[in-house]
C-alpha cells in the first residue's frame, strides 16, 4: 500500500505535504509519527475516504468496505449498552453472528449493560476499539488507540491490535506513547514538515541515531 508522490493543501491555502511518498507493509503495524498537527489525522481520514477527494497517487489500498477506521472522538447512540453497542457493530458486516456477552474482554464484560452515555471517555474509547475490532476488514486504521486509557487497558488494546496481525491483517495507526508495541511487527513512518523523516523498523530507527529505545530515537528525528 503505497502514497506515491503526494502533495496536498489544507482549505486555508496551507501546504500539508510537499511530494510526500510512504510505503505501508502488510501484516504489521505501520505508525505513523510526527508531532501535533503535522497531519497524521487527516491522512487516515483521505486513506479511509472520509476527506472526499478524488484521483488520489494511493496504490493497493483495500476498498473502503474491507478498511475499519477508529476515529478519534467517534459518536456512539448514548442509548445503546455497551453489549448492545458491540453486537450493532458486529451486525454491520457479520449479520446473523450468534454474539454472546462472554465472548467481550473481562473489562467490558463488567460494564455490559452500562448505557454507551453514562462511560468515561477511556470506557468508551475501548468500547469502539473493541467493535472496530471486531470487524474483518483487511485494513485497521487507529487514531491514538490508547489515548486516555489506563496502562494495563493501553496494554489489553494493543494485545488486541496485536491479534489482527497475528491474523495477518495490517494496520496503520497513529501513536504518541511507544511503550507496549509489537516491536518484530511493527514499521515506523516518521512524517516532518511536509515530508516523510524516516521510514523503517524500530532497530533501524534506533541504529540510525544510536539510541536504545523508540522514544529516544524518536527525538533525535527531524520530527
Ligand atoms: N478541515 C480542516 N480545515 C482546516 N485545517 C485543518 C482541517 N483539518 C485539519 N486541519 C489542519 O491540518 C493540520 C494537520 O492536522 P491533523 O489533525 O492531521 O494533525 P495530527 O498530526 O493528526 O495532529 P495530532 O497529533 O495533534 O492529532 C493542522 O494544522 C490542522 O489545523
Amino acid at each position: 500500500m503505497e502514497i506515491q508522490n503526494f502533495s496536498y493543501q489544507l482549505p486555508d491555502g496551507r501546504q500539508l505535504f510537499d511530494h510526500l511518498s510512504v510505503t505501508f507493509d502488510p501484516g504489521k503495524v505501520n505508525l505513523l509519527l510526527g508531532v501535533n498537527g503535522v497531519g497524521k489525522t487527516t491522512l487516515l481520514d483521505l486513506i479511509a475516504g472520509v476527506s472526499e477527494q478524488r484521483d488520489l497517487p494511493f496504490v493497493g489500498f483495500p476498498p473502503m468496505n474491507r478498511m475499519a477506521y477508529q476515529m478519534q472522538g467517534a459518536p456512539f447512540t448514548g442509548t445503546a449498552t455497551v453489549s448492545e453497542a458491540i453486537r450493532m457493530m458486529i451486525d454491520l458486516d457479520q449479520p446473523g453472528h450468534h454474539f454472546q456477552e462472554a465472548e467481550l474482554p473481562a473489562s467490558l464484560q463488567e460494564i455490559a449493560h452500562s448505557y454507551f452515555r453514562d462511560l468515561s471517555g477511556g470506557q468508551r474509547r475501548l468500547v469502539i476499539l473493541e467493535g472496530v475490532c471486531r470487524l474483518d476488514r483487511d485494513l485497521y486504521l487507529f487514531d491514538e488507540p490508547e489515548s486516555g486509557l489506563d496502562v494495563k487497558v493501553a496494554v489489553s488494546v494493543m494485545d488486541r491490535i496485536n491479534q489482527l496481525i497475528t491474523r495477518g491483517k495490517t494496520v496503520i495507526m497513529t501513536t504518541h506513547q511507544f511503550h507496549h508495541l509489537p516491536v518484530d511487527r511493527v514499521k515506523i513512518q516518521v512524517l516532518a514538515k511536509k515530508h516523510l523523516a524516516f521510514s523503517g523498523t524500530p532497530a533501524e530507527l534506533m541504529a540510525a541515531t544510536g539510541t536504545d529505545s523508540i522514544e529516544a530515537a524518536y527525538l533525535k528525528t527531524d520530527a
